[in-house]
C-alpha cells in the first residue's frame, strides 16, 4: 500500500524529471510530471501524488515562507506574493478552558489572500506556467477562487471560477471580482461546481487548480513543515496532535504527505508524527462517517448545509489520500454543530485571533474531543485556523455584538456608557 507512514523511499523511475514524478496512489502507474496535463491516473482514474527520489531533511530548508521548503517542492521558486510564515499563536485562556497541556493556533488566515489556499496556488500557478496552459479554473466555496484570482493575476494568466450561488461569503467574492476572475454562479452546491470544472478540464478548456491537482497539495505540505519546525523550536518536541477543519480533505492529505516524506528521509521518527484529527460540520460530514465506519473512501452527501460555508462539501475528492493519513497517524474525525463553531469563533476572537467560521471548527472539535476524553489533558495540540475573519463579514457580525447608536454629543455618550 503506497500510503503507509513508513513506506520506503521510492526508487526513481525512468519517467522522472529532476528526481520528480507523478504516481497513482491506487495502481502505482508513474507519469512524467510536466510533459502532459493530467490530474488523475490514465489507467485507473486514481488520485495522483507527486513523488521525489530524495525526500527532504531539516538541513535542506532555508529562507522564509513556502519557498523555504523548496527541497520538498517541485521547483526552486514559484509565482509568489509571498505566502506562508504564518503565526503560531499562543492562546493561554483557551488552552486552560479546553484543558490541554499546550494549545497553539496556526493561523493560515494571515496568508496574502487570507487563507491557506495561497500555499497551494504559489506552486499550482508555477506548474501551470511550466505546462504552458491557458485559462486557469476552479470550483470554490470561496477561498480557492480568491487565491486563484490573485495568483493568476500575479502570473498574468486568465482565471475562471465557478461558485455555488448564494453560498459564498462576501469577502471571497469581492476578492475574486477585484482580481479580475471571470465568476460564474452555479445553481448547485460546491460538489456540482467541481463536477463541471472537471468536465471542462477533461475537454481541455481549462487548467484545473482545485486540490485534485496534486501540485496544489505540494504547496500545502508546508503548513505541516512550518508547524513542526516552529513547535520544535519552542518546546524541543513535536505536537502530539494537529486538529484541522476538513472540506475537500486537501490539507489532511498534504500534512500527511509532508510527515511521510520526513519519515522517509529519517528527519522524523514514525512515533513523532502528530495525530491528524479532522473536524467537519454536522451538516457536511462525509469524512467523519468514513472514519467511523473504517471506509477507504467517502460516500457522497448530496444535501449539505452549514454556516461554515467554506466546508459545505459533500464529496471530498481527496478522501482516499486523507483517510490513510488519519488512520496511520492514530488520529480521528469528529463533527460539530454550527452553534459550537460560533462559540469557538468567539473564543478565538477573545484571544485576538479573528477567523472565519470553518476555521473555528478545529477549536470546536478539539473542545468536543477533550470533553469526551478522546484527547488527553497531557496533550500538546496545534489547531489549524484556515481563513481570516474578514472573509465572512456577515458571520462575524452575527457572532459579535451589535454597534450601539449614540447622539453626536460627549455627555450623551457618557450617559449611554453609564446605562
Ligand atoms: C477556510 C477553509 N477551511 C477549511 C477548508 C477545508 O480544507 P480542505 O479542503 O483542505 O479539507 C477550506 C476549503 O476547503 C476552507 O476554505
Ligand atoms: N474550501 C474550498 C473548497 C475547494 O477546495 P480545494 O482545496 O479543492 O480547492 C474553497 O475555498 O473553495
Amino acid at each position: 500500500m503506497s500510503l503507509e507512514l513508513t513506506a520506503p523511499t521510492p526508487e526513481e523511475p525512468s519517467v522522472a524529471d529532476d528526481g520528480t514524478w507523478l504516481e497513482c496512489i491506487e495502481c502505482g502507474a508513474q507519469f512524467a510530471p510536466f510533459e502532459d496535463v493530467r490530474y488523475t491516473c490514465d489507467d485507473c482514474d486514481g488520485l495522483l501524488e507527486v513523488r521525489y527520489a530524495t525526500p527532504p531533511t531539516w538541513d535542506d530548508f532555508d529562507g522564509r515562507g513556502v519557498w523555504r521548503y523548496n527541497a520538498a517542492l517541485p521547483f526552486e521558486e514559484g509565482v509568489s506574493l509571498p505566502e506562508g510564515a504564518t503565526p503560531l499563536h499562543e492562546v493561554p485562556r483557551l488552552e486552560a478552558a479546553i484543558g490541554v497541556e499546550t494549545l497553539r493556533i496556526k493561523h493560515e488566515g494571515m496568508n496574502p489572500t487570507g487563507s491557506f489556499k495561497d500555499r497551494g496556488m504559489t506552486v499550482g500557478v508555477r506548474v501551470a506556467k511550466e505546462l504552458g496552459v491557458g485559462r486557469l479554473a476552479c470550483a470554490s466555496t470561496g477561498n480557492t477562487s480568491a487565491a486563484l484570482a490573485a495568483y493568476g493575476a500575479r502570473g498574468g494568466m486568465e482565471t475562471l471560477v465557478l461558485l455555488p450561488s448564494g453560498k459564498v461569503a462576501a469577502g471571497k467574492i469581492a476578492q475574486a471580482a477585484l482580481h479580475d476572475a471571470r465568476i460564474l454562479e452555479v445553481d448547485g452546491n460546491f460538489d456540482s461546481c467541481l463536477d463541471i470544472v472537471q468536465d471542462l478540464a477533461a475537454r481541455g478548456e481549462v487548467y484545473l487548480l482545485n486540490s485534485l491537482n496534486p501540485f496544489r497539495l505540494e504547496g500545502q505540505k508546508t503548513i505541516g513543515l512550518e508547524i513542526l519546525e516552529e513547535f520544535h523550536e519552542d518546546y524541543g518536541t513535536y505536537p502530539d496532535r494537529i486538529v484541522l477543519p476538513v472540506g475537500n480533505a486537501g490539507n489532511t492529505s498534504a500534512l500527511y504527505k509532508a510527515f511521510r516524506e520526513l519519515v522517509q528521509s529519517g528527519a522524523l521518527d514514525a512515533d513523532e508524527v502528530p495525530k491528524l484529527t479532522g473536524v467537519q460540520a454536522e451538516g457536511a460530514a462525509p469524512m467523519v462517517e468514513a472514519v467511523e465506519n473504517g471506509w477507504d473512501d467517502t460516500k457522497r452527501w448530496d444535501d449539505v448545509e452549514t454556516k461554515a460555508t467554506a466546508i459545505r462539501i459533500g464529496n471530498p475528492v481527496n478522501a482516499p489520500k486523507a483517510l490513510p493519513g488519519i488512520r496511520e497517524t492514530g488520529g480521528t474525525a469528529v463533527s460539530v454543530s454550527d452553534e459550537e463553531i460560533t462559540e469557538a469563533q468567539r473564543d478565538l476572537a477573545a484571544e485576538g485571533v479573528g477567523v472565519e467560521p470553518a476555521s473555528a471548527a478545529s477549536v470546536a472539535g478539539l473542545r468536543k474531543l477533550r470533553n469526551e476524553g478522546v484527547v488527553g489533558e497531557d496533550e500538546q495540540v496545534v489547531c489549524l485556523t484556515t481563513g481570516h475573519l474578514l472573509k465572512d463579514p456577515d458571520a462575524a457580525f452575527e457572532a459579535g455584538d451589535d454597534p450601539e447608536p449614540v447622539p453626536n454629543d460627549t455627555d450623551a455618550v457618557l450617559d449611554h456608557l453609564a446605562e
